[in-house]
């Protein structure tokens, strides 16, 4: 991915390779009445580096979807293929190279869905902020914070969206938006 845009892996080696990962297994019961008034889980964006799912049965029962242009869209699982998602850390770092995406889970009327999400995380004291080989005559566009303060504020928080990176983009990012 680092050289995809032009980055040295090493840069991202050196965060990610030997630590710490976790996994979530997900279990959504059919809502029989009323399931396109529920969510299986809120509107969030993962806090780690990158994170592949793995959709291990039922295939055929749609219900992650992600956000773009402000619209929903259902993300098809494939046999055998995992849907990776880029986390928080990840876009912070290559200084929004890469987006964290907000997604969300829907659920069924009739069936159930399970999912294993794997979280990788970064290194424990490594700063979460741009780095270097990432800007390259790019203004810096994320605040950097210590990643223990980082994890802190995300887990005190409550899932609401791209709420928690926002909040890290420096004010001149946002401006450049709008423009
Ligand atoms: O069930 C899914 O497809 C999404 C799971 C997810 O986003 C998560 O566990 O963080
Ligand atoms: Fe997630």
């Amino acid at each position: 991915m680092a050289r995809g845009v032009g980055a040295e892996p090493a840069s991202l080696r050196g965060v990610f390779e030997g630590q710490t990962q976790g996994m979530r297994v997900n279990y959504y019961p059919p809502c029989r009445q009323q399931a396109d008034r529920v969510l299986g889980l809120t509107p969030h964006t993962d806090v780690c580096g990158l994170t592949p799912l793995l959709l291990q049965k039922n295939l055929d029962v749609q219900g992650l979807q992600v956000k773009k242009d402000g619209k929903w869209f259902a993300v098809k699982a494939l046999e055998g293929a995992f849907i990776v998602n880029v986390g928080d850390v990840l876009e912070i770092m290559s200084n929004g190279k890469f987006k964290s995406v907000e997604h969300r889970a829907v659920i069924h009327p009739t069936k159930e869905r399970i999912s294993v999400a794997l979280f990788h995380y970064p290194c424990q004291d490594t700063v979460v902020g741009p780095q270097p080989e990432f800007m390259k005559g790019d203004r810096v566009r994320y605040r950097s914070t210590n990643y223990q303060d980082f994890l802190k504020r995300y887990l005190a928080a409550k899932l609401d969206g791209r709420m928690h990176i926002e909040r890290l983009k420096l004010e001149q990012y946002e401006s450049d938006r709008v423009l």
